[in-house]
Order: structure tokens, then sequence, then C-alpha cells
């Protein structure tokens, strides 16, 4: 017999975290409610703290000011960035679940060709609960969907695939351009819808957003740090793509995968492609280093875990980034801060309590 719809379960609803920056109303989350509201939000609300938020009814959420930040990390919040989107990385370190869903509050659900409604965060629990295949390509992409199988000429050593780390969603309406292609076609919107997910070979970068993207908590949310950016920073809008390269090279080395493609989200709101010009413009001369660094980065084997292989990673940051700008030896500190923040937050399992724990008192 069926099971009513109203007695299954959401997926993961008790191992996943929506975490929202935001420095709006969350007005959006009337439209995601049929999908978002058995799960725990984390609202990180950027800017002025004296601002109130109103969250929508019926919404099971905790939700961070800037004072909670400085609060809760001490001098650690140094790592965590005012007046930018990078933010919402403050709500990965706060979690205390397996997986993560973090979405811009003007994003907004898409409809597929058919015209149905989109559950990308259901989209993003199928990426992630399924195998990638980095390290051979499948020309007939996402192996494990229904109605597709690896094609001849698949290795079968290879066809138990990898853990899926990342799950990278994409969106209609506003694309995300940097702004030099935002000034030179300001009235571009993306009306193609791609029924894919992909996903990324090892070895090769890519430019994550972080508008709509789930990945592994436990696996590789100690590297999913958005760095320093905004206020009192030389850059802005590189928060997402800071992180996914780092990332993308840690996965790479731990055999994890990224996936990306499917589930769209609809981006509603343009920003202003001047103030992005601003915000980004030291980037785009930047990456021109950057991307050749991290694609010349080798993690010793040593490295096992994330917090091992980001720390490793700070160390070359600062090494091989520092002569383009002292900027990268600011950076590569605030990656080492992050790693304390995470480890005093999330203390594995083995070891040593955060803080001593008074032996408690003989009995009389
Ligand atoms: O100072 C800020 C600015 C914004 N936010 C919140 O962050 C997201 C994204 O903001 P917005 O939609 O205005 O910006 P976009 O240009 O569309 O964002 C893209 O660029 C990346 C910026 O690095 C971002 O991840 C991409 O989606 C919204 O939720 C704002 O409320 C903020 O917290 N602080
Ligand atoms: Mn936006």
């Amino acid at each position: 017999m069926a099971v009513p719809a109203s007695v299954v379960t959401p997926p993961l609803v008790d191992q996943l975290d929506i975490v929202i920056p935001t420095i709006r109303n969350l007005d959006f989350l009337e439209q995601w409610r049929p999908f978002f509201q058995p799960y725990h939000l984390i609202i990180v609300q950027d800017g002025d703290p004296t601002k109130t938020i109103r969250v929508p009814e019926g919404f099971d959420y905790e939700l961070y000011n800037r004072n909670d930040i400085n609060r809760i990390l001490g001098p650690k919040s140094s790592c965590i960035s005012f007046k930018d989107s990078a933010c919402r990385c403050f709500g990965f370190l706060v979690s205390k679940k397996k997986y993560i869903f973090t979405i811009d509050d003007d994003c907004f659900v898409a409809k597929d060709p058919s015209g149905q409604e989109i559950n990308a965060l259901a989209q993003h629990i199928h990426n992630l609960l399924s195998p990638s295949t980095p390290f051979f390509f499948n020309t007939l992409y996402d192996p494990y969907r229904e109605g597709a199988d690896f094609v001849r000429g698949y290795p079968f050593s290879l066809r138990e695939g990898a853990t899926t780390a990342i799950s990278h969603g994409l969106w209609l309406n506003i694309p995300d351009y940097d702004a030099p292609t935002q000034l030179v076609k300001p009235r571009e919107r993306n009306t193609r819808y791609v029924d894919a997910v992909l996903t990324i070979p090892k070895g090769t970068l890519f430019p994550m957003c972080g508008m709509n993207l789930g990945f592994h908590r436990e696996l590789i949310g100690p590297a999913m740090y958005f760095g320093l950016m905004g206020d009192g920073q030389p850059i802005g809008r590189y928060d997402d793509m800071w992180a996914g390269w780092c990332t993308k090279v840690i996965c790479d080395h731990l055999g994890l995968g990224v996936k990306t493609g499917l589930p769209y989200i609809w981006h509603s709101k343009a920003s202003n492609p001047f103030v992005n010009l601003k915000k980004e413009y030291k980037g785009i001369y930047w990456q021109e280093d950057i991307i050749p660094f991290f694609q010349s980065v080798v993690l010793p084997k040593e490295c096992t875990t994330p917090q091992k292989c980001y720390i490793e990673l700070s160390k070359l940051v600062k090494q091989k980034l520092g002569p383009i700008d002292p900027y990268f030896e600011k950076l590569g500190d605030a990656m080492v801060t992050w790693i304390d923040a995470w480890d005093e937050l999330n203390p594995s399992p083995d070891a040593a309590p955060a803080v001593k724990i008074e032996s408690a008192p003989k009995p009389k």
C-alpha cells in the first residue's frame, strides 16, 4: 500500500542543515516552504547586527548576526568575512550535521521544461548520496541515474565510483557572470535547461558558485572556508571561487567526487556590475596566477583528513602566493584560524575535550 506523502520522511531531514547568508529579508522562503520546511535552517545575518531579519513563520532555524559571531569565536572571528556573502561559512562551522545545502536569498524555485517545480534540495541530496566518477569520464553523463549506465569501454574496476563530496547546482535567468561579462551582456539570461549531472574529472578545477551548493560537511566541510572578503579586504566575490579551488584539490587528493549540473534554481537578482567590478577586479588579475598555483598543488600522502590537507594548503598559499600580495599572507593565516575554529567547535570524537572538564567533585 502506498505511503501517503504526509508521512514520508524527507531525505536526510535530521542530517542536513540549510545555510543562508542574508542582508535582506527572507520572504523567498515562502516559495521554498514545501521543500525546506522540514529542515533546520542556519541563517547568517550579515551587515548591521541591530537590524531585525524577519523569518517567515513555521521554519525551524537558528540566526546568527555579527555580534553572535564575535561572541562565539572571540578573536577567531577575524577569519569570518563581514559585508560579503563569504560570511555564510560561519553557518558551516556551527552546524552539527553531516550535510549542508547553502542558497542565496535571491534564488527561487525554478521549473523544468515540463513546467514541474524543481526540488533543488532533493536533487542535491540525490547527487551527494550517489557516487561520482572522477577517475574516468563517462560520456553518457551520470551512470547511476535511472535510464543511464556506464558506456562500453568503461573499466569495470572503476564502476563502483567515488564518494561524492560536493554537488554544484546551476541557475536559470540571471547567470553567475563576472562583472566584465555582466557589463557587456547586461540583458543576457540563461534559458537553457541542460538535463545532466557531470562529475568534474580529477585534476580539473572549476569556478564554484556558492548560491546553489550542497556538500558532505564531514568529508569536506573543514576545507569549505570562503576566505577573507568584503569589508577591509582588497577583494570580494571570490569567496566561493576560493573555496571551490581549495576543496577541489583536496577532493582530488582524498579521492572524493565533485558534481555539477542539476539542480537549477531561478536566480532573480542581478547585482550591480559596477559595484561587482570594484570587488572583483583584483581577483580577475590575480586568478591568472592563482589557478596555476592550484594546478601545481601536490599534497603529501600523510594528509589524510581535510584539516591536515587544509593546513598544508595554507602553508603553500603563503609560500607561493604571498609574493603576489601581502593579502595572501593574511589569507594563509586566516585559513589556519578557520581550522582552529572548526576543531574547537567540532572536536573529533577521539580528540581531547576542547575545554578541560573539571573532575567531578569527590563524594563526601
Ligand atoms: O554583503 C553581503 C552581500 C550579500 N550577501 C548575501 O549573499 C547572497 C549573495 O548576494 P547577491 O545575490 O546580492 O550577490 P550575487 O552577485 O548574486 O551573488 C553571487 O556572487 C557570490 C558573491 O560572492 C555569491 O555567492 C553568488 O551567488 C545573498 O543571500 C545576500 O543576501 C551577504 O550576506 N552580504
Ligand atoms: Mn544573487
